[in-house]
């Protein structure tokens, strides 16, 4: 089951969920806008009249356009600005390449690169920041970070987005997925008429966890740190919205949210999507997975006629391409390398344990490694362990404090201070060691993680890829380190393929998604009937008893067990 975001549960079944629940806030009536899948084809006038609009059973999920106490008239609602897709050209170095010249360049850098057949061809790849003639001062401020050069994904994915073209991106973990959406946002906003004080953001990037998106906003603000009158705003859940919502009303030119947060500033009239022109939907799957994609096609149907949009993750499941053909035009897909695969950088391990074993085995491994980085006089390495639930989160990082190692806890359990104050401590490297559920698994970016620890293993591979991927990232190399338990053996094998693959020095790719998982869990309890009937026999010899009902029963007690999920999940 996947997980349901508080905000949605209790919700009443319906095919617009998101319209129920938010409707039944918005409206007394409760009735639903029955325009709202319209919008996209409304023009102007129309979407306006009805934002403004004071009748209840007019009311849409979120208004259009912001209304403010004093309304300001209609001429001036009339006059959103033209979005400008500016015409962007790269270097003259580059435009000259000819496509067989584009076509080594694309296979030198790892990229594969689709469209379909009735769309325009892709921009080619462009492997220096200064051919791809950003605004000076972004270069400056990519100098100042010490960006040499792109990586492939930005190499590739940046002139698509500066060329105005909707992108579909899955790269590894760590190879700079970021910045190849935040550069050309940046840029993209400084060509559009200025916003005005009421004026909802030029563009938009959503995010499953706080700490992404706050972890986004500051690269946003680092690609933008010379430009003053850029201005950003972060919009997640857990903080103060009374910030939020004078930031927003005041005005920026970019907002990085958290889907559900966003959507609660839409209902309250403090920004509106009439300015937006470019989106991104960061780590995508996530946010379908959390039960987010009722509030992501509201935002994607009620968004201006002319904009474009990003979907990036470094696992794609087929649910994203369902999305992605309803959403994206003439899209440009990326791949870089084997998609859906663990990245090379990590040196991945596996250890038998038992269940109750786990926490000893564990103090074991890092006594030991704490007792190596003091011989050697290092610090004690950056590590995560993650765990599947809330409450063995701080089990576990009490029991480590209790031997004298240093460790805090982040998990969707805890306040948002608290989960800033953990993360804060360890990217400071005030702490050495990261106690967390998924949570943390997905996008986050901490210099000088080099061992990811997984005490439970994920259920799903894709969990897998994004935890392990907290280390090895922009091209250093780091260790995983899983203990797992007889109940993992069918993700164990995909890990061990996944092993046996890196070292032969071909990447596998796993095929994910919902599906893939129904096949996995089914592969799994077929596994384990085998199993159990294998030492059935083994064990009793007779031939005659008929087990089937005895494993059968067992095999549905264990998979009750293992539907922990909501408790490892989190509140945005
Ligand atoms: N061109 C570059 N040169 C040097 N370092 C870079 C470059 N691009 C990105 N980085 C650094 O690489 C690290 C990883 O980048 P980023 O967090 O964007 O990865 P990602 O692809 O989004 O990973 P994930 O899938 O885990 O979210 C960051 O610390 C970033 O600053």
């Amino acid at each position: 089951m996947s997980y349901v975001p508080p905000h949605l549960r209790n919700a009443g079944s319906t095919t617009t969920t998101t319209t129920t629940t938010a409707a039944t806030r918005l409206s007394s009536t409760g009735t639903l806008d029955n325009n709202h899948h319209h919008h996209h084809h409304h023009n102007n006038n129309n979407n306006h009249n009805l934002a403004f609009s004071n009748s209840h059973s007019n009311t849409p999920l979120f208004n259009a356009s912001r209304r403010t106490s004093a309304a300001p008239p209609q001429s001036r609602i009339n006059a959103v600005p033209d979005t400008v897709f500016p015409n962007w050209q790269p270097s003259e170095r580059v435009s000259r390449m000819n496509p067989d010249m584009i076509e080594e360049v694309r296979l030198r850098l790892n990229l594969d690169v689709t469209v379909s057949s009735d769309s325009p061809a892709a921009p080619g790849p462009i492997e220096s920041f200064n051919d791809m003639c950003l605004n000076p001062s972004i270069m400056k401020d990519i100098a100042y970070h010490e960006y040499t050069r792109p990586t492939s994904i930005q190499a590739q994915a940046m002139p698509i987005a500066l060329s105005g073209r909707d992108l579909l991106g899955c790269a590894e973990t760590g190879s700079g997925k970021t910045a190849a959406f935040t550069i050309p946002m940046i840029q993209h906003c400084l060509v559009q008429p200025p916003i005005r004080r009421g004026d909802g953001p030029l563009a938009l990037v959503l995010a499953p966890t706080r700490e992404l998106a706050q972890q986004i906003e500051k690269e946003v603000q680092a690609f933008s740190r010379s430009l003053e009158s850029l201005k950003t705003a972060i919009v997640v859940g857990g903080t103060n919205i009374e910030k939020q919502r004078s930031e927003l009303r005041a005005g920026v030119e970019i907002a990085v949210a958290t889907p559900g947060r966003f959507i609660d500033h839409l209902q309250q009239g403090n920004t509106s999507l009439s300015r937006i022109s470019y989106v991104v939907l960061d780590e995508a799957d996530r946010m379908l997975d959390m039960g987010f994609e009722p509030q992501i096609r509201e935002i994607m149907r009620s968004l201006p006629e002319k904009h474009q949009t990003l979907l990036f993750s470094a696992t794609m499941p087929v649910e994203i391409e369902a999305l992605s053909k309803e959403y994206l035009t003439n899209p440009v897909q990326v791949k870089v390398g084997k998609v859906s695969s663990p990245t090379t950088n990590v040196s991945q391990t596996l250890v038998k344990v038992s269940e109750s074993e786990k926490i000893d085995r564990l103090l074991d491994l890092l006594v030991e490694e704490a007792s190596q980085a003091e011989k050697c006089g290092h610090p004690f390495p950056l590590t995560i362990v993650f765990v599947e639930r809330k409450t063995r989160c701080d089990e576990v990082a009490e029991a480590l404090v209790a031997q004298g190692l240093s460790a805090v806890s982040l998990h969707g359990g805890r306040s948002q201070s608290e989960r800033e104050a953990a993360l804060h401590d360890f990217r400071s490297s005030s702490t050495s060691i990261l106690v967390a559920t998924d949570v943390a698994s997905r996008g986050l970016d901490v210099t000088g993680v080099s061992h990811v620890i997984n005490l439970d293993l994920p259920k799903t591979t894709e969990d897998y890829i994004h935890r392990i991927g907290r280390t090895g990232r922009a091209g250093s190399t780091g260790i995983a380190t899983s203990f797992y338990t007889d109940r993992d053996m069918f993700l164990v094998s995909n890990i061990r393929k996944a092993i046996a693959d890196a070292e032969s020095g071909n990447a596998v790719a796993f095929a994910t998604g919902k599906v893939a998982r129904r096949k996995e869990k089914e592969a799994a309890a077929a596994h384990k009937e085998a199993n159990i009937a294998l030492s059935r026999h083994l064990g009793s010899g007779a031939a005659s008893i008929n087990i089937e009902d005895k494993y059968r029963f067992m095999i549905t007690a264990t998979n009750s067990k293992r539907e922990g999920a909501a408790d490892s999940a989190w509140d945005d």
